[in-house]
């Protein structure tokens, strides 16, 4: 019998990797709150991408109606979310269940084994540029979206690859990690680099870099987060930091973070978890960040703007 997976947040990524898991046959179960319920049961579990479009008829669990343990949660909340959707999943959180997180950021690997064990929870990232469109669509552009998951302990076992394995479908690629800690640092330093460049210019990364001084910006920001990486044990590859310096400082580049996006829409911004974080990291390592401490000092009035 195949793993039965319940997705935890059928929003702009989980919405995206579970519907494009359950149209090739895996036991895909959303957990879903009234709204979204409501809305996907009128329109289905939409999918407007760069892989082609579908349109799914999900299988769907409110908090209160979860049945027992499922195999495999593939969590994909915002980070403001946390608390209350572990409380909800809680139920379905077994002796065996595995828990696959996608968010950005790192705080939430400790929040999650202090609720359900250090056992249970698998490292996980992903690569995917979406969003819910006014309709609840999932719109997702750019490259093939990529999910990569792997022990937090870099232990290759046959356990752990049956996981990467049952967690893939069409549309996307799956890798199976050794080293999925470090890949969470590397997407870490992208992101809040990403993020900083974004929201302090209030523009896309092309829109920054093709000012004289937007390239000169774009670098001193990705040094500092890859320095906090250095001083926290998970240094980028030379080749990863090239990466990322040359994806993050294109001229006709029209790519934004997803906090940025978030930000114009007046949305809550994942702040704290990846930005504040990370300055909270740098200062515990002595490392000087004056570029992210303007980002999170951004932020925060942003934040104060909004309650
Ligand atoms: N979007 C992107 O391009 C990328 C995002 N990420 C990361 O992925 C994570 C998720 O982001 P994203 O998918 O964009 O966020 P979205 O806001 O699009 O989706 C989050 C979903 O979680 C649901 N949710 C929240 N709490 C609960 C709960 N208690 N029970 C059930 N559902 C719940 C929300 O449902 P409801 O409608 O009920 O509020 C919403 O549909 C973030 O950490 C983000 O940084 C990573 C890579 C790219
Ligand atoms: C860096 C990027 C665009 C890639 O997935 C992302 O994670 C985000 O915007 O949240």
């Amino acid at each position: 019998m195949g793993s039965r997976i319940l997705v935890v947040g059928a929003g702009a990524v989980g919405g995206y990797f579970g519907a494009r898991m359950a149209s090739a046959g895996h036991d895909i179960t959303f957990l879903v709150r009234e709204r979204r319920q409501q809305q996907l049961r009128a329109e289905g579990l939409c999918l407007i991408s760069s892989a082609g479009d579908a349109t799914i008829r999900p299988q769907m669990v409110m908090a209160n109606k979860i049945d027992g343990p499922y195999d495999i949660i593939l969590l994909s909340v915002k980070a403001y979310s946390l608390t209350a959707a572990m409380n909800d999943f809680a139920p379905a959180v077994g002796p065996l269940t595995r828990i696959v997180p996608l968010l950005n950021g790192m705080q939430h690997l400790d929040i999650l084994a202090d609720r359900f064990g250090p056992a249970a929870i698998m490292g996980g990232t992903c690569f995917i540029v979406s969003k819910l469109d006014a309709q609840g669509r999932i719109v997702q552009t750019g490259t093939l979206p990529r999910l990569s998951v792997g022990e937090q302990a870099g232990s290759d076992t046959p356990a752990a690859r049956t996981i990467a394995q049952t967690l893939s479908g069409p549309g996307f690629g799956t890798v199976f990690s050794t080293h999925i800690l470090q890949d969470m640092w590397d997407k870490w330093v992208l992101l809040a680099a990403l993020g900083s460049i974004c929201c302090l210019m209030r523009g896309t990364v092309g829109e920054v870099s093709s000012q004289p001084a937007g390239k000169a910006f774009a670098r001193a920001v990705i040094h500092e987060c890859a320095s906090i990486a250095v001083a926290a044990g998970y240094p980028l590859r030379d080749a990863t930091l090239k990466g990322t310096v040359s994806l993050l400082t294109k001229t006709d580049s029209t790519l934004t973070s997803s906090m940025f996006r978030d930000l114009l829409q007046g949305a809550p911004v994942e702040a704290g978890q990846i930005i504040g974080d990370l300055v909270k990291r740098a200062r515990a390592h002595q490392v000087p960040t004056p570029l992210l401490d303007l980002t999170d000092l951004n932020l925060r009035v942003y934040e104060q703007q909004s309650e």
